[in-house]
């Protein structure tokens, strides 16, 4: 099956993409590489360099490499940043994301995967989250993405269309070959590796004084490598027919609190991680914890690296693997 990945360049996009190869789907990024990295792009991978709001390009790929299904994972998808600019998060995530869907329907590609995520829930009444919970997103991020999620379903009744939508929750790890990193860095655990490698003095603690076990915000971080597993589950359910519900939750079943990831992340690197207290990054909500049971019941999808030590350990053997790279 001819599938079209985009986002692929980028952290989460890269490693579905490999494993999607191994699976033997052929593959096609498409990427503007705002935010991702050419080399990320697995060598057996076709990569177009081209924006979703280009629909000549979009056009001639669909056509040209006769795609049968899409894994739509480009986004803009920091929370702290889209709510300092909500626009870029309507013309990202839901402009960028119709014109997509109208194309396939033009060229006649009916079946997509998309990322979606737990910031659709806000600020949830209780843990862990399940997928029939009350959508409130707290952001502009989970609000877009909100949008387009309900616009694939009234495609769906519509043209025909036939799609799933994964929430994921916090995606963290890396493959032999590819991890996080973006620039600037955000996300807690790539923040955190910088620090215990010397490139950052000190990690942020953005808010102590949340109503969780020590303050500090709690989430569901869950392996990359298992993410990408259930993308192929997936997109196997969209070959054989509708799959059984639209949308799924993927967590990786616990929840840690900022505190904890940092002296996780002290134990598995041996180095010392310094912190200081920084004010909460409005958009957070204190606690996002998945219940995963729809997917696994469902699709089958069974993650295998859920401990935390193991998914920030793999981050940080990728991260100076890289540095041995780029610095010999
Ligand atoms: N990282 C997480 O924890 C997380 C959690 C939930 C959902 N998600 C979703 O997963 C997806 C991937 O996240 P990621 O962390 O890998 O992000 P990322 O920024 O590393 O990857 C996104 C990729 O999309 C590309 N892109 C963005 N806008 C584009 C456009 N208009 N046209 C073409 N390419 C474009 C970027 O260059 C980048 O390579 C996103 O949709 C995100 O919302 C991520
Ligand atoms: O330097 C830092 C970075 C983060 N945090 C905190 O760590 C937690 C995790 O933050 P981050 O890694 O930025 O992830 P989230 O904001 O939880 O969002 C991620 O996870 C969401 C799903 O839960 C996805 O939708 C988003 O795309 C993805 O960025 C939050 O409480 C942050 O406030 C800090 O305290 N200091």
């Amino acid at each position: 099956m001819r599938v079209l990945v985009t986002g692929g360049a980028g952290y989460i996009g890269s490693i579905v993409t490999e494993a999607l190869l191994r699976d033997g789907y052929s593959v096609v990024v498409y990427d503007n590489l705002s935010k991702g990295h050419r080399d990320a792009v697995p060598s057996h991978a076709v990569f177009v360099e081209a924006d979703l709001l280009d629909a000549r390009a979009l056009r001639g790929v669909l056509e040209e490499r006769r795609i049968e299904a899409v894994i739509h994972m480009a986004a803009d998808s920091l929370v702290g940043e889209s709510m300092q600019d909500p626009s870029k998060y309507y013309r990202s995530n839901v402009q960028a994301g119709l014109s997509l869907l109208d194309m396939m329907q033009l060229c006649g590609v009916r079946r997509l995967v998309f990322s979606s995520t737990a910031a659709v829930y806000g600020e949830p009444a209780k843990q862990p989250i399940e997928e029939r919970d009350p959508l409130q997103p707290a952001n502009p991020y989970g609000e877009t993405k909100l949008a387009f999620e309900r616009a694939l379903q009234w495609y769906g009744r519509a043209y025909g269309f036939r799609s799933v939508s994964l929430r994921y929750f916090n995606a963290a790890g890396a493959s032999l070959l590819n991890g996080e990193r973006h620039e600037p860095e955000t996300h807690l655990i790539p923040c955190v590796l910088n620090v215990a490698a010397g490139r950052a003095p000190v990690v942020r603690l953005f808010g102590t004084d949340y109503p969780t076990k020590d303050g500090t915000c709690v989430r569901d971080y869950i392996h990359v490598e298992d993410l990408a597993d259930a993308h192929v589950l997936a997109l196997r359910a969209l070959q054989t027919g509708a799959p059984p519900s639209p949308v799924y939750n993927l967590g990786g079943g616990g929840g840690y609190s900022v505190r904890e990831v940092i002296d996780t992340a002290q134990l598995v690197t041996g180095r010392l991680i310094p912190t200081e207290v920084a004010p909460r990054r409005p958009g957070d909500p204190a606690v996002l914890i998945a219940s995963s049971d729809r997917i696994k019941k469902e699709l089958g999808w069974s993650p295998t690296r859920q401990r935390l030590d193991g998914i920030i350990d793999s981050a940080w053997r990728w991260m100076q693997h890289r540095e041995v790279r780029e610095n010999g």
